[in-house]
C-alpha cells in the first residue's frame, strides 16, 4: 500500500523555521517506527506571491485537494501589507480553508505542568488546563459578501459581512458535540446573540442540534465577550467551546496565553471525509509568521510539532504515536528547555528553534 501523502506548505517568516523541526520528526517516524509519509512541498503566502504573483497557485491548490493531509507553517509579513487584498498572503490560506471546505478548526489549549508557573495568570487558574476550542473556519465575516472599501458621498466606508447558514452552523456544532463525547461531555457555544442576528441563529441551531442529536451532552451558551472574560477568570470551567470564525480567532489567541505562549498552540482544520475515509485536513500552528523574530532562530517550534501530532491522531488514526509526540514535548519542557517566548523578564539562556526540535526528536525514543 502507498504511504500516506503529506503536502508541506511552510509559508513565510518563521513558518519554514518551525516546519524544519517537524520534518525532523517525520524523519524520525520513518527511521524508528517504520511510519513513512510521501512528502511533497510547495509555496503559499508571500513566497508564492513573489514567485507566481498569487498567494496560492492553482497547481498548489489542486495538490492540496489530492493529498491525505496538508501541513502549513504560517503566512504573511510586513513586506506584503500594502498589497491588494485579493493577493495578500493570508488570502492563500483562506482559499485553502474554503476550497477544501475545512469547516471545523480544532484549537486545543493544554497547559503543560512545566509551564503552569509561566502563564501570566495564577498557577492554580491554568494548571491542568485542557480545553478544546472549535472554531468555524469557512464562513462568517472573513468570507461574507459584500466586502470591500467603498466611497459613499465624500468619505470611504469599509464593509465586511457576517453571514451564516443553518447548515454551516449545524455541521460545526456536530463536530463540537462529537469531540465532547470523547472528552468531558460539555459544550459551551459562544456568540453575540444579544446584538447580532447571526448570533441569534447560531444559538438556535446549536440548541436544535443538541436537542435532536446530542441530548446527553451538557450544553451552555455564553456571549463571546463574557466568554473572553470567563476564559481568563476560570478557564477550567470549559471543556469544548464552539464559536464562529472571528470570535474563534480571537478567543484562541487568548487561550494560547493560558498555556504560556502563542508558540504552544496547535490546530487541526478538518472537513468532510474523503473517498479513503480520512477527513480533508490541514494542520497548522495557531500563530502567524512572527516577523519580529523571523530569521533569528528564536521561534518556538512546539505549536507546529503538536500540529503534526494532531495530524497523526485525526488523519492517520495513530493516536498512540500522537501521544508519543506530546509526551516528548512534555519531557523537554519538564527538563527545563525553553525557547525565548517561554522565558520571563528574569531571563536565562533560551534554546534555539533547532535545539528545541532536536531535543523533542531525542525524547521521542523514550517518551512512550
Ligand atoms: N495562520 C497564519 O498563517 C497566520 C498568519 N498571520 C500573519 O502573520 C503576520 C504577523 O502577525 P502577528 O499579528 O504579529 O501575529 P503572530 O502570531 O505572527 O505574532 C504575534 C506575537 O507572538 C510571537 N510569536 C508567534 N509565534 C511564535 C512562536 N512560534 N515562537 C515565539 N514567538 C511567537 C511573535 O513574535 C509576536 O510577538 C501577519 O502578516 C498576519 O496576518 C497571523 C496569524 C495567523
Ligand atoms: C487567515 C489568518 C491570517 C487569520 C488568523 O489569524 C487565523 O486564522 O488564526
Ligand atoms: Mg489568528
Amino acid at each position: 500500500m502507498a504511504n500516506p501523502s503529506l503536502l508541506i506548505l511552510a509559508g513565510d517568516g518563521i513558518g519554514p523555521e518551525v516546519m524544519a523541526e517537524v520534518k525532523k520528526i517525520i524523519g524520525w517516524f520513518g527511521a524508528k517506527r517504520d511510519i513513512a509519509f510521501d512528502v511533497s512541498e510547495d509555496l503559499v503566502g508571500g513566497c508564492a506571491y513573489d514567485k507566481h504573483g498569487t498567494p496560492l497557485a492553482d497547481e498548489t491548490m489542486a495538490k492540496a485537494q489530492e493529498v491525505d493531509a496538508v501541513l502549513l507553517g504560517a503566512v504573511g509579513g510586513p513586506k506584503y501589507d500594502k498589497l491588494d487584498f485579493s493577493v495578500k498572503p493570508e488570502r492563500g490560506l483562506l482559499r485553502l480553508r474554503k476550497e477544501m471546505d475545512l469547516y471545523a478548526n480544532l484549537r486545543p489549549a493544554q497547559c503543560f505542568d512545566a509551564l503552569a508557573d509561566f502563564s501570566s495568570l495564577k498557577k492554580d487558574v491554568v494548571a491542568g488546563l485542557d480545553i478544546m476550542i472549535v472554531r468555524e473556519l469557512t464562513s462568517g465575516v472573513y468570507f461574507g459578501e459584500p466586502r470591500g472599501i467603498f466611497t459613499e458621498g465624500n468619505e470611504r466606508v469599509g464593509i465586511n459581512t457576517q453571514r451564516y447558514t443553518e447548515s454551516e452552523i449545524a455541521r460545526v456544532a456536530r463536530s463540537a458535540f462529537e469531540l465532547a463525547k470523547r472528552r468531558d461531555n460539555k459544550v459551551c457555544s459562544m456568540e453575540k446573540a444579544n446584538v447580532m442576528e447571526s448570533g441569534v441563529l447560531w444559538r438556535e441551531v446549536v440548541q436544535e442540534v443538541h436537542d435532536k442529536e446530542y441530548p446527553d451532552v451538557e450544553l451552555s451558551h455564553m456571549y463571546a465577550d463574557a466568554g473572553a472574560m470567563q476564559l481568563t477568570r476560570w478557564p477550567k470551567q470549559f471543556d469544548v467551546i464552539v464559536t464562529d470564525n472571528l470570535f474563534g480567532d480571537l478567543l484562541s489567541d487568548l487561550a494560547a496565553m493560558l498555556t504560556g505562549s502563542l508558540g504552544m498552540l496547535p490546530s487541526a482544520s478538518l472537513g468532510a471525509p474523503m473517498a479513503n475515509g480520512r477527513p480533508k485536513a490541514l494542520y497548522e500552528p495557531v500563530h502567524g509568521s512572527a516577523p519580529d523574530i523571523a530569521g533569528q532562530g528564536k521561534a518556538n517550534p512546539i505549536a507546529c510539532i503538536l500540529s503534526f501530532a494532531m495530524a497523526l491522531r485525526y488523519s492517520f488514526d495513530l493516536g498512540d504515536e500522537a501521544t508519543r509526540v506530546e509526551k516528548a514535548v512534555e519531557k523537554v519542557l519538564a527538563d527545563g528547555l525553553r525557547t525565548a517566548d517561554l522565558m520571563g523578564p528574569e531571563g536565562g539562556k533560551p534554546v534555539s528553534t533547532s535545539e528545541m526540535g532536536d531535543a523533542v526528536v531525542k525524547a521521542l525514543d523514550t517518551s512512550l
